[in-house]
């Protein structure tokens, strides 16, 4: 049975070749970024389907305040942390999400920060711009040679992988589910957690935030590393626990750190704060699907499964996104 969605709420800033091709489908869209929850559990009643990234949170309250019309939820990216995604399976609401939509620019943000830490980039820039000339004081390290511990070999990993493998770098990895033939595809050896710590000079993480995940680099871990080195997380802030980076950084034994994700967006806490503000960290605002060609991809990519859902065009018949098959089992 088709689910016939005829309006769609777009809540966050989706490129607008999602609306075009929704529009040309017979759907109509509606633009409501940023509403406060108490507006957007009004408004959700209205339409058959939103659309989100992850500054919108599609909570147990809010599906229960579409109970009876939203149908679907689009998440145009990866993650679906901010959507209850049980709570959507138990007032029949589909959840679908784009997968690998935005791998290429997440891996690419991933390796410009590994360089960044390897040399100091930013804030040498930073120092032009303040019209100094301070040659001594940015000196960096190669990244030839180093090794660099990929931990998670998803799309991600694997793409950060192939990618510093051809700058010379080691690449050991960690993955649960990964073979070991599949991470040496990607030029990757498949090590255990206890042997990467003390040989990674780099590491970074691209697993999603799972109880499993929590706190993956802490203090304990980083106690077992080199001295030195550096972390990146550009996956889910609380993969790498912030206190600990903090002190690590502090102490010498870590070296660097680069933050695309924080455990709270817009950071608040005075943790996040500090860290920011370290000399030794490279903090972006959660920036690793924004590019031009990602965010045409996952806005074209959600509204074509949401007309392959409404089984109006040949051309669109997959919906490869969808997570939770229970809900999209009551429609069929
Ligand atoms: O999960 C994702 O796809 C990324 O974290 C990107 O999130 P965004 O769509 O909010 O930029």
């Amino acid at each position: 049975m088709p689910l016939n969605i005829k309006n769609v709420l777009v809540c966050d800033a989706v490129d607008k070749s999602c609306v075009e091709l929704l529009e040309e489908h017979g759907i109509n869209v509606t633009y409501k970024l940023k509403l406060p929850v108490d507006e957007l559990c009004k408004e959700v009643k209205n339409f058959d389907a939103a659309i989100v990234r992850s500054d919108t949170k599609i909570t147990a309250e809010v599906l229960a305040a579409g109970a009876g019309s939203l149908k679907v939820v689009g998440r145009a990216g990866a993650g679906v942390d901010n959507i209850d995604v049980a709570a959507a399976t138990a007032h029949n609401v589909v959840v679908l999400n784009t997968p690998g939509g935005n791998s290429i620019s997440a891996c690419e943000l991933t390796c410009i920060l590994i360089g960044a830490l390897a040399r100091p980039v930013v804030p040498a820039g930073q120092s032009m711009k303040e019209g100094r000339w301070d040659r001594k004081l940015y000196s960096g390290t190669e990244l030839y040679g180093k090794t660099l511990a990929v931990l998670g070999l998803g799309r991600i990993g694997r793409e950060v992988a192939i990618r510093m493998k051809t700058w010379g770098m080691r690449i050991i990895g960690y993955d649960p589910i990964t073979t070991e033939a599949e991470a040496k595809a990607a030029g990757i050896e498949k090590l255990d957690l206890e042997q990467i710590w003390p040989l990674a000079d780099y590491i970074t993480v691209h697993t999603p935030l799972i109880p499993a995940t929590r706190n993956l680099i802490s203090t304990k871990s980083l106690a077992k590393c080199k001295q030195g080195v550096k972390v990146i997380n550009v996956a889910r802030g609380g993969i790498i626990d912030e206190q600990a980076v903090l002190d690590a950084l502090q102490s010498g034994q870590c070296g660097g750190a680069a933050f695309d994700v924080f455990p709270e967006e817009p950071p608040k806490s005075q943790v996040t704060k500090a860290l920011i503000n370290h000399p030794k960290v490279v903090a972006t605002p959660h920036l690793g699907a924004s590019t031009a060609e990602a965010q045409v991809r996952v806005a074209v990519e959600v509204a074509e499964q949401f007309i392959a859902l409404n089984g109006t065009s040949p051309k669109y018949t997959s919906y490869v996104g969808v997570i939770n098959k229970e809900a999209l089992a009551h429609y069929q």
